[in-house]
């Protein structure tokens, strides 16, 4: 796409096909995209950096039709100068900072985005790009005037208190901010506990220990007296970590505070054993996780290799997405069946579970089960009458399907095979998730912290932090909750276990679950490995 760019200041006019643009303040150029046929969002960079002005993107009304030519799609993330549009700025104190002295690089150029789509061919149209993550030239706050929060909410899992220490650190060391609160027992922390003063002393072991140093809650999120909480504490930075319902629930903080017009940076760090949040490569901790689970597994294959027809059943993590059984099942290699909530299965008949159980018995005389614990839930839901319940947060609350697989497996085999089963059942769900997080996740945390903490300073808001295609981005926080991330039943790395475990299909041998798994999955594929 090309445009033409007034050079002479006061001419307001920049005409680009089917696009007008009108310059609202010295600021920010907003594009005003009328109801056009290529109309999509665009951000445009360079051609204004020189000017010292500041594009914002904006959303046309029809987002999904995108320019057909050099289709460069920027997805920017909000800056407080969008809503204070007269804020000053300062030099980043960075320039001084000794570490980075001889740093060639130290500030991210305004103009680097991070592309979404990475597998390309010579005729690719460019996609999805999100703005880099890193230190910017300008900062929006003065070091003694930052007060800034750090809360965490959701589920454990390895490597928050690693987030926390980092945030806490890098605020310091880097920018020389010394007021840092922690906010305690998740979102109803703000309004219904005292706050804890965090510097690096305090923090300074908390990334050897599992769980949260601030500790943490579900439910309890009411964002009027959240933000009445931070106006009223002077806070002006807020590092929210936690899984999709957190990243919500900041996304209405972030919109209570922009309308209220305060001067507070509101930054996500999504978090999830599952792995379930979209856009990010995959979550921290999630590594870890799978390592801890290889213990689990392993004890289970020496278990069953030690008796007759030892049937090993190993429950992992995993409510709507089955990453964790999935890679650690891939991982291990001792595995012969991964039910994950993605798959649907059957027990009876010719292509069932049961029938790869028996002979896998016949075979080896042993079997190992991985299983996510939101696998199989309707098929329990069904045989239990069970009516849904839900957590604080809105979350389903799981039937436990280890013991009913186990006990469906036992009766299986003794009541109708008259076949006697060694079943042993492992439940390390919680086991892998409250353990600190190892050395790569560590490392990851502390990237994760940092781009937080550069994303702030330099004033953007309304954002989650993660890596794309391994470089830090920062994206718009409806980009990481308005899908969950699952495992494809139809990319390559569902057939890559299928292929390790042998196990059945259980979509292929039967029409009725095909149709189901297409529902599932009818998504874009090519974002499988
Ligand atoms: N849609 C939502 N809007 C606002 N807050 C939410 C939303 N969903 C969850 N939350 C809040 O976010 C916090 C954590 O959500 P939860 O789903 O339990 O864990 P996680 O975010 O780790 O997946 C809870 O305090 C919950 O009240
Ligand atoms: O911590 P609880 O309330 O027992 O919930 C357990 C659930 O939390 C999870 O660990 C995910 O929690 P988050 O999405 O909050 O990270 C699921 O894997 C598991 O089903
Ligand atoms: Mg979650």
């Amino acid at each position: 796409m090309n445009f033409g760019v007034s050079t002479s200041m006061d001419v307001a006019a920049i005409s680009i096909p089917s696009l007008h643009f009108s310059i609202k303040s010295s600021a920010a150029i907003s594009l005003q995209a009328p109801r056009s046929r290529n109309a999509c969002s665009v951000s445009l960079f360079s051609g204004f950096r020189r000017f010292g002005l500041r594009i914002i993107s904006v959303k046309a009304e029809q987002a999904s039709s995108r320019v057909t030519d050099d289709d460069f799609i920027i997805e920017d993330v909000p800056h407080l100068t969008d809503f204070l549009p007269h804020l000053p700025s300062y030099p980043n104190p960075l320039k001084n900072s000794q570490a980075y002295a001889i740093v060639k690089e130290t500030f991210v150029k305004p103009e680097d985005v991070v592309a979404q789509k990475i597998v390309v061919t010579k005729d690719s149209t460019r996609g999805i790009h999100f703005r880099r993550a890193g230190p910017r030239e300008k900062v929006y706050f003065k070091p003694d005037e930052v007060r800034a929060c750090v809360v965490t909410c959701g589920g454990l899992c390895p490597g928050i208190n690693t987030v926390v220490r980092e945030i806490v650190c890098g605020l310091n060391f880097m920018y020389g901010v010394n007021d840092i609160l922690g906010i305690e027992g998740g979102y109803r922390g703000f309004y219904s506990k005292n706050t804890l003063t965090l510097t690096p002393k305090v923090v300074n072991n908390i990334h050897k220990h599992g769980g949260t140093f601030l500790r943490t809650s579900r439910g309890g999120h009411d964002t009027n007296k959240i933000v009445d909480n931070i106006q009223d504490r002077g806070i002006n930075q807020v590092y929210i970590i936690g899984g999709d319902g957190t990243q919500r629930g900041a996304a209405l903080i972030y919109q209570e505070i922009a309308k209220r017009g305060l001067q507070v940076s509101v930054a996500g760090i999504p978090k999830t054993i599952d792995n379930d949040i979209a856009v990010i490569d995959k979550s921290f901790g999630f590594d870890t996780a799978v390592e801890e689970a290889q213990r689990a597994i392993n004890a289970a294959h020496v278990e069953v290799g030690s008796v007759d027809n030892g049937v090993g059943i190993v429950k992992l993590m995993g409510r709507y997405s089955g990453f964790i059984a999935t890679i650690a099942t891939l991982a291990s290699r001792d595995v012969d069946c991964c039910l994950i909530p993605e798959s649907p299965f059957y027990l009876e008949g010719t292509g069932g579970l049961f029938e790869f159980i028996e002979q896998r018995l016949k075979e080896n005389g042993h079997i190992v089960i991985v299983l996510a614990e939101g696998a199989g839930q309707d098929f329990i839901a069904r045989d239990m009458h069970a009516a849904e319940e839900k957590d604080a947060s809105g979350n389903r609350l799981l039937l436990d399907v280890g013991p009913w697989l186990s006990q469906k497996i036992k009766d299986h085999f003794t009541k109708v095979q008259k076949m006697a089963v060694n079943m042993k059942y492992i439940d390390p769900t919680y086991m892998i998730r409250a353990i600190p997080s190892n050395a790569s996740d560590n490392v990851y945390c502390t990237l994760l912290a940092q781009s937080a903490v550069h994303g702030a300073m330099a004033g953007y808001t309304g954002f989650t932090v993660g890596p794309v295609n391994s470089r830090h981005a920062y994206i718009p926080i409806a980009r990481v909750t308005e899908t969950q991330n699952t495992v494809e039943l139809t990319g390559r790395m569902w057939a890559r276990l299928l292929a390790s475990t042998n196990q059945p299909s259980f979509v292929t041998n039967s029409e009725e679950l095909k149709e189901k798994a297409a529902d599932i999955n009818n998504v874009d594929i090519s974002a499988q490995i």
